[in-house]
């Protein structure tokens, strides 16, 4: 709806015929964002081969863990000049690779990639109020036209060109708003909140630069920005599945109330598989983990954190 109200002629499209023609005939979409109306410019189809072949620009916005399936099935019909970005948060369930190294591999070498990401709530996108995000891609001028075509009065859209550091940025806040989450679940109040927040940042930091990355990255929109929306913003589904943990309700439970994606669920084994490869003790995404796989209870959790060792900020310089 976003790229429609620039007046790009796009098309969206989905699995699901009901959901498809609501959007295309009563602009709306009644499911994930309802009482938002959507620019009436916007088509949707569940026409896949139709939606691809007629595209100058692909914008994949499943979830993770369709996001392997979903580039298989549009490749065939990818027009030869069409670019490929993403709004997808997280890794490849079970390989853990990044989605580019997954959209690399399915499209092949020399097709133009990027990232879109940042603190970004599609609802209030939908509703037209202010949002910033980023664009990274190691093809300049291809994140130049990602960033061309959503930016506009009411978006602004940066570029950059560390797609790995934004791609953990977007995958790493959703374990994080977990703990945020189950900490005011808990009602432990907002210095807690805050030291979370702040220690939750130092784990991405660490994590991206053992990974090769660049600090910068996630101190941005993709990282600390993303963080402090999906940590404080009930919008979030993450910050809520914590809010709910917290408050003792089961996981099965909560997810089913939600009735959206978490990527969190999937991510926070990802996210430490990855620490565990670069030798990193992340405490917090840990905790998070074995209260998402049920194995320890939030309260165990924050005993567990409030008992590690006192130590230095910053132990061996900032990013050691
Ligand atoms: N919502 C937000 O504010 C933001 C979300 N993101 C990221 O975007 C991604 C998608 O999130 P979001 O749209 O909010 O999730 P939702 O759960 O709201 O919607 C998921 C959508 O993906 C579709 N879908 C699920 N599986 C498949 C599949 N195998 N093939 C085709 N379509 C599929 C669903 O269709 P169906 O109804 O048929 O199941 C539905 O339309 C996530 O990675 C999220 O982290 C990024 C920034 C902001
Ligand atoms: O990524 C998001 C905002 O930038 C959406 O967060 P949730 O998936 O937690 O709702």
């Amino acid at each position: 709806t976003l790229l429609a109200r620039h007046e790009y002629p796009t098309v969206i499209w989905g699995r699901n015929a009901e959901q498809v023609a609501a959007i295309d005939q009563r602009h709306e979409n009644p499911r994930y964002l309802p009482g938002v109306p959507l620019t009436e410019s916007l088509r949707a189809t569940t026409d896949l081969a139709a939606a691809v072949a007629s595209a100058d620009l692909l914008l994949v916005v499943t979830p993770s863990h369709a996001f392997t399936e979903t580039l298989h099935a549009l490749a065939p019909h990818r027009r030869a000049h069409a670019g490929v970005a993403w709004a997808t948060k997280g890794f490849e369930p079970g390989s853990g690779r990044f989605l580019h190294e997954v959209a690399e591999e399915i499209l092949g070498p020399g097709v133009p990639l990027a990232v879109v990401t940042g603190p970004s709530f599609a609802k209030e996108v939908a509703q037209g109020l202010p949002t910033a995000v980023t664009v990274h891609s190691d093809d300049e001028q291809f994140a130049q036209t990602v960033a061309n075509a959503l930016h506009g009065p009411a978006f602004r859209a940066y570029t950059g060109n560390d797609m790995m550091g934004a791609e953990l940025g977007g995958a790493m806040k959703n374990v994080l708003a977990v703990a945020t989450g189950i900490s005011d679940g808990m009602a432990l109040g907002l210095n807690a909140r805050a030291g979370l927040i702040t220690r939750g940042l130092n784990e991405m930091l660490r994590l991206n630069v053992a990974l090769g990355g660049r600090a910068e990255t996630l101190m941005g929109l993709a990282g600390l920005g993303d963080l402090v929306l999906t940590c404080t913003g009930d919008l979030s589904r993450n910050r809520r599945l914590g809010l709910a943990l917290g408050r003792g309700q089961s996981l099965g439970e909560a997810v089913a109330e939600i009735g959206q994606v978490v990527e969190s669920v999937q991510t926070g084994d990802e996210v430490m598989r990855l620490g565990d490869r670069h030798g990193l003790e992340l405490p917090i995404s840990a905790l998070v983990r074995a209260v998402l796989h049920e194995k320890i209870t939030p309260r165990e959790g924050l005993q567990r954190l409030l008992a590690r060792e006192q130590k230095p900020e910053y132990p061996d310089g900032l990013f050691e």
